[in-house]
This record gives C-alpha cells, sequence and structure tokens, in this order.
C-alpha cells in the first residue's frame, strides 16, 4: 500500500522516475559504495564520478545503505535545493551522527534558528570591511616569501601554503595566530590545532570585562568572531562547537585551492605569464580589495582553477517534508521528480563544473580566456549558493589573489620539478596527491 500511495501521490504532481544505478546489492546498495571507496583508494574518485553521470545520466538515483538518494550535476535542481525550495531540505539529520560527536553544534552542522542565530553571528567577520583588511596577511605572505629558496633548489609550496593559510586564519577568527611559519615555531600544519588555549582566553577576556578591565574595548576595532561569540556563551562546550563549525570548512580549503592553481601555474608558464603581466601593469601600488579585484585574468585563472580542481566537489541535504525536483525524471530525464521526506539528494558541483554542455567541448581543460564571455548564474557553484552559499567566498578569492600577486611580484618564472600530472589526494577538499614541487627564479630588480 506504501507503494500505490508513493505512485499516486508521484503521478499527482506530474512526475516521474529518475535513472537508477543498477544495483548489484539491491537492498542496502554496498556494491556502490565499494565502487567508490575502491576508485579512491586509486585516486580516481573524481574522473569515477563524472564517468558515472556520463554513463547514468546528469541525475539518477542511488540505493544508499537502504535510502533513496538522487544524484544530480543540473542547475536547475541544485538551484531549487539551495535556494528556491531552501526550506524544503535540511543537513542536520544527515550531520547528526557524523559531525555532532567532533563538533556539537554550530553554524555547519544545524539548520532553522539555530543556523540562522549562528551565520548572523559570523557575518560580520565576513563583511567587506574585515575581508578587505590585508596588512594582517601580508605579515604572513611575507614571512613565506622570506623562507623560499632563490637559489634554483626544489620547495613543495603545498604544505606552506597550508601553514600559511593556518595562521592567517586563526588571526582572522581567533584575533592571534598560531604563527606555524615562525621558524621555531614550527608545527605539523597539517595536524588538528589545539583550539581549546584560544577559548579559554576569550571566555577569561569577557570575564575579566565583566570585572571592569577594558580588554575587549581595546580589540574592539577587528571584529574577532571567537570574542562575539564568547560574549554570548561562556559555556566551552558551546563555544568551541560554534567556533570549530566556522573554523573547520575553511580549515584547509583555500590554502588546497591556491595549491591546485600553482600546480597548475607550474605546467602552464603562458598562464604564469599572462597573470605576471598583468600584475606588473599595476606597478608596485598598494594592493587591495578593488585593485586585486580589477585583475581580470588573475580571476579568470582563480575560477578556473576552482571549476577545474574541486576543493568541495559535492554537497549532500535531506528532504524535511515531501516536496520534488525540477527536473531529471522520465525516459527523457525533463520531468519532475518526487521526493518524499527522508530522501537524500547529492549535488555535484564537480559534475556541473566539467559538463561539455554548458563549458563546451575542451571543459576539462584548464583556460582562462574563457571567462572572457561568461557571466555564469548558478552554473558555477563553487561555494554553492543561496542562504547558506559560503560565508567566506570573497575572502577567499581575496586572499587566493593577493598571494598570486605577490609570486608574481617576486619570481618571474615557476618551473615544474614533478613528472606527476594533478592525481586527487582526497583530504577534507582535494589537492595534489605529489605536492607542488616547483623552483622559483626570482624577478630581476
Ligand atoms: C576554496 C575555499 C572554499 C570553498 C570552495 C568553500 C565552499 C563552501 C561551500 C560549497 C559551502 C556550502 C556547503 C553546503 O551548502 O552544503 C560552504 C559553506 C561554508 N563555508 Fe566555505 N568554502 C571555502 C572556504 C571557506 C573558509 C576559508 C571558511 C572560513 C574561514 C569557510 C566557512 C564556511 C562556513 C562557516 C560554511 C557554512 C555556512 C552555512 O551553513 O550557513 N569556507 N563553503
Amino acid at each position: 500500500t506504501r507503494h500505490v500511495a508513493y505512485v499516486g501521490a508521484r503521478k499527482a504532481r506530474g512526475c516521474e522516475e529518475p535513472r537508477k544505478y543498477p544495483h548489484k546489492d539491491p537492498f542496502l546498495g554496498l556494491d556502490y559504495w565499494r565502487e567508490q571507496r575502491e576508485a579512491a583508494q586509486k585516486s580516481q574518485w573524481l574522473p569515477t564520478s563524472k564517468a558515472l553521470f556520463a554513463q547514468y545520466g546528469k541525475t539518477y538515483e542511488v540505493n544508499n545503505l537502504g535510502q533513496r538518494m538522487i544524484h544530480s550535476m543540473e542547475t536547475q535542481n541544485i538551484q531549487s535545493v539551495w535556494a528556491t525550495n531552501f526550506n524544503s531540505w535540511g543537513l542536520q539529520p544527515l550531520r547528526e551522527g557524523i559531525a555532532v560527536p567532533f563538533f556539537n553544534h554550530g553554524i555547519n552542522t544545524t539548520d532553522g534558528d539555530f543556523w540562522r542565530h549562528g551565520r548572523a553571528l559570523a557575518r560580520p567577520t565576513f563583511a567587506r570591511t574585515e575581508v578587505a583588511n590585508l596588512d594582517f596577511l601580508k605579515k604572513h605572505v611575507d614571512r613565506l616569501l622570506e623562507q623560499l629558496p632563490t637559489d634554483g633548489s626544489t620547495v613543495d609550496l603545498q604544505p606552506l601554503f597550508s601553514c600559511l593559510f593556518l595562521d592567517a586564519s586563526t588571526e582572522f577568527l581567533f584575533g592571534e595566530s598560531m604563527d606555524s611559519l615562525l621558524p621555531d615555531q614550527r608545527e605539523d600544519c597539517t595536524s588538528f590545532i589545539k583550539v581549546d588555549q584560544y577559548i579559554d582566553k576569550a571566555i577569561q577576556s569577557v570575564q575579566d570585562a565583566k570585572a571592569g578591565s577594558n580588554e575587549l574595548d581595546e580589540k574592539a576595532e577587528q571584529y574577532v568572531l571567537i570574542d562575539e561569540m564568547a560574549k554570548q556563551t561562556q559555556d566551552k562546550l558551546d563555544l568551541r562547537s560554534q567556533i570549530l563549525t566556522v573554523f573547520m570548512p575553511g580549515r584547509d580549503s583555500t590554502a588546497h585551492a591556491l595549491s591546485n592553481v600553482f600546480h597548475v601555474l607550474a605546467r602552464k608558464p603562458d598562464v604564469y605569464k599572462k597573470s605576471r603581466d598583468e600584475v606588473l601593469q599595476h606597478g608596485d601600488e598598494e594592493l587591495t580589495f578593488e585593485s586585486l579585484k580589477s585583475m581580470k585574468y588573475l580571476q579568470w585563472v582563480l575560477n578556473e582553477g576552482l571549476r577545474t580542481h574541486p576543493t568541495t566537489a559535492q554537497s549532500y541535504r535531506m528532504a524535511l517534508h515531501d516536496t520534488q525536483l525540477p527536473t531529471g525524471g522520465g525516459k527523457g530525464g525533463k520531468s519532475p521528480i518526487y521526493i518524499r521526506k527522508g530522501d537524500t539528494v547529492m549535488a555535484s558541483m564537480w559534475g556541473l563544473h566539467q559538463d561539455k554542455d554548458i563549458w563546451g567541448e575542451d571543459a576539462a581543460e584548464f583556460k582562462p580566456e574563457r571567462w572572457r564571455e561568461l557571466k555564469p548564474i548558478w552554473t558555477f557553484v563553487p561555494f554553492l549558493g543561496g542562504p547558506r552559499t559560503c560565508p567566506a567566498q570573497q575572502m577567499v578569492i581575496t586572499q587566493e589573489g593577493y598571494v598570486l600577486t605577490r609570486f608574481a611580484r617576486a619570481f618571474e618564472r615557476i618551473e615544474n620539478m614533478d613528472p606527476n600530472p594533478w592525481t586527487e589526494a582526497r583530504r577534507i577538499g582535494f589537492q595534489s596527491k605529489f605536492g607542488v614541487k616547483v623552483k622559483l627564479i626570482p624577478a630581476v630588480p
């Protein structure tokens, strides 16, 4: 009877079934997970994901451990779930089991009012004025550049970028940097940082302020997220969860994105030269949010980096009640799909960004020039969109642009010293398995 009711409700909505992954295990769909795991072990997860869409269509259904999951790389569906039909979908039920033991609750794991509150609290951190303040990043980039060899020896930029953004983001969110780039403080930047010391300090500051000290006022010109959060809750676990759910999504992603761009630049000297020529046209003027934005070629390079080397390849939502997806059903794949409460959708930004129907036959190639004519709306969504869009988007692009510009001023050429092609290493996002090993040729003053 459940099936009859389902078919009735589907027909009433004019919906049709999507194509289905041909499971050998029809009960739990374990064969699908086995295929995914094997692909990941062989560093072939990204090509495999692309091949599945090519084989089963841009929207298809998978049995995910007994639950219905729709995979889609189609703009219409992604826009519907992330924006126009936002209230029908949530992520809290999905992250409950995985993230909560670690994060407890915060902006990145909850829906509804709790999420809205966390987002409002984090918003000033990513406001234009904060993002445009490049002074604090300058200090860390100066340190990085000082450490780079200029004698022609090989250096791996990837771990150094991890340290750079760890230092910058701890300063940005906690008001105090890890300083892992300082030679005598060298930490393993890929290890998990000890957040508790920051939390204790923030709680202490609020308590001191309440007791009459003016320490909070002295720092008032910079919006330090942890201090603002500590004003609202001095419960250590609560504060830890709130701050981690802002810190963790960005933990390494800017470093990954930038490493991926440098991986390409080392192999495409013409792209580096064009980027550098544009940077040099600006002389040695002070770099600002606006001047970086005005460097068009540079922006194309960064976009192309995010398109061809995803840091976030896909995301998930669960239906909070019965609803529908606008497309992907029926023989032609154009009918809406009926969704029941509890069904999950997986949106593949990676699939969308590689779609030849959108990007052309050369979709897989890194070609900054393609952006000359493009003004994509919902076809280029590395940060997704809608009410939950990545709040750090402007900050990421600004910081990536700043570092690239400083390299262009300092180095005439970047030579590749690694015979391997870009091979995926999947951590929280994707980065190069063999690092970014290069030789740097300094600019002649
Ligand atoms: C290349 C760099 C980055 C990329 C590609 C990226 C991408 C994304 C995407 C796709 C989402 C939406 C996820 C979803 O809706 O399921 C997201 C959310 C988020 N990102 Fe980023 N991100 C980047 C860097 C950062 C950084 C540096 C930070 C913080 C310092 C950050 C903080 C967040 C937060 C807090 C959310 C959750 C927003 C919410 O749920 O309302 N991200 N990011």
